[in-house]
């Protein structure tokens, strides 16, 4: 698998505080990467350094395989970048928009030309291209900053946090046009605080805290390297406490508690202690009046690594 980004032991302070501290990655190319992490984690941070925006403290980013601090000009002609503030002229209008960031890049003639009507079509705006950027909605806004940092077509994209402030149709529209760019050979680097978004397209996550890199690898993998199983809420029509005496003593149940005359049960993570769970409550005859199934993710893996919730 071919090295896109390698970062190591990088460092970025402001002042005496440390944001990123000694983080660590290598990112594939052709893949869509995740950072996920609460506010404050360090994650635009770590964006933006990769950028070149930010100096940084310690450490060396290689990117297609050249250190960028001596080759960070060549290397940003092939990097596009989503920032989490729109960045763009609010009294232009979208094809001028884009126009300015296409130029700025390098393009002219026709390829400039093509290249905005490719980008504008592709986020759904090339009808509204005439529009000026300040009567457009928030989901206009969003996907018009993806125009500008596509134009270029860059081969590693960065996004952060580029669904905040838009209603669940636009996320959507954006996640799956992320989707699509990544089919299209783009690697993208994602950063957010909403785990849903980052099941719903990364095929890798890094997942940071406080500056640093706490868990780093596939959903999955990240999933199974948790001890946490699934947690099963079950409501009987009665006889609630004969059912814990039955349930405790049954395999894979690690605790089964009556809070409110609801049964909280843990379970180790294999599917065929539910099934025996429900086999043996079906067995006996105990009625089921409702019942949730929790299975652990993504924000279950970041609670057993830090005692805390993603976005508490
Ligand atoms: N320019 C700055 N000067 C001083 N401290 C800063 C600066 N920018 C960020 N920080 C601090 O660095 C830490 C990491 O911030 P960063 O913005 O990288 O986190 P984040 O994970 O992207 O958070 P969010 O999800 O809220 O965007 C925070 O404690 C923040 O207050």
């Amino acid at each position: 698998m071919k090295m896109i980004i390698e970062v190591t032991g990088l460092v970025k302070r402001y002042k005496d505080y440390t944001a990123v501290d000694g983080v660590n990655l290598s990112i594939q190319e052709g893949e869509i990467f995740g950072l996920l992490g609460p506010n404050g984690a360090g994650k635009s941070t770590t964006m933006n350094t990769l950028l070149g925006l930010l100096k940084i403290n310690n450490g060396t980013v290689k990117m297609f395989g050249k250190d960028f601090s001596k080759h960070a000009k060549e290397i940003k002609q092939s990097v596009g970048y989503v920032p989490q503030d729109l960045a763009f002229f609010e009294t232009l209008s979208a094809i001028d928009n884009v126009t300015y960031w296409g130029k700025l890049y390098g393009l002219r003639g026709k390829e400039l030309h093509t290249s905005v009507q490719e980008a504008l079509e592709f986020t759904g705006l090339w009808d509204r291209r005439k529009g000026i950027a300040k009567t457009f909605s928030g989901g206009m806004k969003r996907r018009l900053n993806i125009a500008c940092a596509i134009v270029h077509k860059p081969r590693i994209l960065f996004m952060d946090e580029p669904t905040v402030g838009v209603d669940p149709q636009s996320r959507n529209n954006i996640l799956e046009s992320i989707k699509i760019m990544n089919q299209n050979g783009m690697t993208i680097i994602y950063t957010t605080h909403y785990m849903e978004e980052i099941e719903a397209i990364c095929e890798r996550v890094a997942i940071m805290d406080f500056g640093k890199v706490i868990a780093l690898g596939s959903i999955d993998e990240l999933i199974d390297s948790i001890s946490t199983g699934t947690r099963l809420s079950l409501e009987l029509a009665s006889n609630t406490d004969a059912a814990i005496s039955l349930i405790k003593e049954l395999e894979g149940v690690t605790a089964c508690n009556n809070i409110n005359g609801v049964l909280d049960i843990h379970l180790e993570k294999e599917e065929r202690f539910l099934t025996g769970i429900m086999e043996n409550l079906i067995r006996k005859e105990f009625k089921i009046k409702s019942m949730t199934l929790e299975k652990p993710n993504l924000e279950t893996v970041f609670l057993q690594l830090t005692g805390k919730k993603l976005r508490d």
